[in-house]
């Protein structure tokens, strides 16, 4: 019950801070045809006995009045409607926008990988766009139900006590809906890893670059035979609650509906043995009509409100989840340094990601000073994303430090960190804007300022991708746009590129791999000219450079080589050094060059224009 009134509280808080005047309006409307309704049972009976008795007059203005308070309580409940639909609507999308900026405003990623969040946030979408229409209809037919059911009382009571036992046959259908509505909310949650495994499935039916691959593997009758799957175990859970739950309901109303007719019943007994007149008849039996329809009210109103309770829970848990700051170690905040002189160190550094037993990361000591271009290798899975990540705040490490010119990175504020660090991602995003703007967000303050969007364009060697379309940076990309152009992979990424170039003087540039779809040419050209960007930059503000790359002929050329393997860094130093080493990363690099060296000759152009590495 308390939730319930908290949600009662949430929503009227959230209507009043929308639109006050539009609440208020709705309010009073709805108040007045909650008067007039009773009043109009009321004014009935005086009608019947007035024309019983033959009184004309008084029959006349008794009638009238019916009359006016029928208008009264349609217009009213009808024009009240207009106004809390609206109020609902303008509620919804503040709701929506932050719910929006829930689901990316959190400080890192850990809560993305918890199933328990995925599933209160399908909850959620599904459930928000209620709380325009039966949230806001369930506030204000809730007023105006108890200010109702109050007069409908009294007129009651006034006729004989004996009926009010009539609003108190309204307690069993009360809780066995509102132990329904639990019912269906413990279904709608179980159901929801289902909702979201057939949404996915139908999303992969509906996206461009999933289909190439779902038509060669033939995929069609499997895509849809697990669609098929995840509907019927969610049909299964979600009808078999309603069943139950309609079952329950009707055992409710089955105890009001023996009160009403013995109610009825007593009344057209007494005035039978004229004890009553027919106007009390009349009154008895359309207040107990009233009775009926307002218990259906509060029993439908409670069930609502329990679910928006439900809803705005969920909402105040994923507000907790997000807002959660990760906690500094008890150490206060510090600045992010305006240019890095010392450099980035690892003590001790350990990660394992939330749901896994086996850290990827396990004390690792590193050593990167301001102004270098370091190059990370090791195999698929060794943990090189992971320090990406750990360097960009989206985790923070389990155990050890990352210190940043001798300050524990945990103790600067994320944004300000994040203000001064690039990043190009293995799987980065399509940004369908127009190509000016895909590029343009890597610094949103600028996203309008072409001469930035054209240098960081050159400096990722992506100029031409946006020359070559047909509006140029104005053009529009992708399916959402219309006269969207689409791209090539490899020219989504060098967009994805020219967008890490945007950011002014930054400590920190990290590209994890985002060359793949290059060809080996292109890749080759991109690091150099990085390269010369990042020294120029390391130059002027101490920035380190960290490049993933699985390409060796790419990674030479770096100062430091960090080679990851078993959660360490089991090598490290520069090209020359690591060769004279004959370890890891000799092995590894023989390895590549020999599949260069099956292909074309010594000195040759590779097959990506690439001339094979040479010690
Ligand atoms: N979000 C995650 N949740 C749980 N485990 C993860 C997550 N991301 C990565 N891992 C696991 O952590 C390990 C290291 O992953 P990471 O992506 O850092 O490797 P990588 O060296 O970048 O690999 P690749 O060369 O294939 O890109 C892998 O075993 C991977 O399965």
């Amino acid at each position: 019950m308390r939730d319930t009134v908290r949600a009662v509280w949430e929503l009227t808080r959230l209507s009043w801070s929308a639109d006050r005047a539009r609440l208020l309006g709705a309010a009073a409307l709805m108040l007045a045809a909650a008067v007039a309704q009773p009043l109009t049972a009321l004014a009935l009976g005086v009608l019947t006995d007035a024309a019983v008795a033959g009184e004309a007059a008084r029959a006349g203005w008794t009638g009238a009045l019916a009359g006016l308070l029928m208008i009264v309580a349609f217009v009213g409940a009808h024009f009240a409607h207009v106004l809390y639909m609206e109020l609902g609507d303008k509620a919804f999308l503040r709701l929506d926008r932050e719910l929006i900026g829930l689901s990316n405003g959190s400080e890192g990623l850990e809560h993305h990988e918890r199933p328990e969040y995925a599933d209160r946030i399908t909850v959620l979408r599904q459930e928000l766009s209620r709380v325009s229409t039966s949230g806001m209809t369930a506030l204000m037919s809730g007023l105006s139900l108890m200010c109702g059911l109050v007069i409908t009382v009294v007129l009651l009571v006034e006729l004989s006590p004996w009926l009010l036992l009539l609003p108190l046959a309204a307690v069993p259908p009360l809780l066995t809906g509102r132990y329904a509505e639990s019912l269906m909310g413990e279904r709608r949650r179980r159901a929801a890893p289902h909702t979201r495994g057939a949404q996915h499935v139908l999303e992969l039916t509906g996206d461009a670059a999933t289909a190439k691959e779902l038509r060669v593997l033939g995929m069609r009758d499997f895509v849809q035979d697990r669609h098929a799957e995840h509907w019927r175990a969610a049909t299964r859970l979600l009808w078999g609650g309603e069943t139950r739950a309609v079952l329950v309901r009707i055992a409710g109303q089955l105890v009001f509906a023996s009160a009403y007719l013995a109610g009825t019943l007593l009344v057209v007994r007494e005035a039978v043995a004229a004890e009553r007149t027919v106007g009390d008849v009349v009154l008895a039996v359309v207040l107990a009509a009233q009775v009926s329809q307002q218990v259906s009210g509060v029993v439908a109103l409670l069930q609502e409100l329990q679910r928006l309770s439900r809803t705005l829970a969920d909402l105040r848990w994923v507000r907790a989840l997000v807002g959660r700051r990760e906690h500094r170690g008890g150490q206060p905040p510090a600045e992010v340094p305006a240019r890095l002189s010392g450099g980035i160190r690892f003590r001790g550094v350990s990660f394992r990601y939330p749901d896994r037993e086996k850290a990827v990361l396990d004390g690792v000591d590193l050593w990167i000073p301001a102004g270098s271009v370091v190059a990370v290798v090791g195999e698929n899975g060794a943990g090189k994303s992971t320090l990406v990540k750990l360097l960009s705040r989206f985790y923070l490490p389990t155990a050890g430090t990352i210190e940043i010119d001798g300050t524990d990175l945990r103790r600067l504020p994320v944004e300000r960190w994040r203000a001064r660090i690039t990043a190009g991602f293995q799987d980065f995003s399509r940004f369908e804007l127009t190509a000016g703007e895909t590029v343009g967000v890597g610094d949103l303050p600028r996203l309008g300022d072409a001469d930035a969007v054209d240098a960081a364009l050159r400096r990722a060697g992506a100029g031409a991708v946006v020359r070559d379309l047909p509006s140029g940076a104005a053009t529009p990309l992708g399916h959402s746009l219309p006269g969207g152009v689409q791209l090539s992979g490899g020219q989504w990424q060098k967009l994805a590129l020219g967008r890490t170039m945007m950011r002014e003087g930054p400590l920190l540039l990290m590209l994890d791999e985002p060359t793949a779809a290059l060809d080996a040419r292109a890749e080759h050209q991109l690091f150099e000219g990085y390269a010369r960007t990042a020294r120029a930059e390391g130059l002027r503000n101490g920035a380190v450079t960290l490049l993933v790359s699985h390409r060796f002929s790419t990674v030479r050329t770096a100062d430091l080589i960090l080679v990851l393997a078993d959660g360490r860094i089991a090598e490290s130093g520069s090209h020359d050094d690591l060769m004279g080493r004959r370890g890891l990363y000799s092995e590894l690099y023989r390895l590549q060059a020999e599949q260069y060296r099956q292909g074309p000759p010594p000195g040759v152009p590779g097959p990506g224009g690439l001339r094979q590495p040479e010690r």
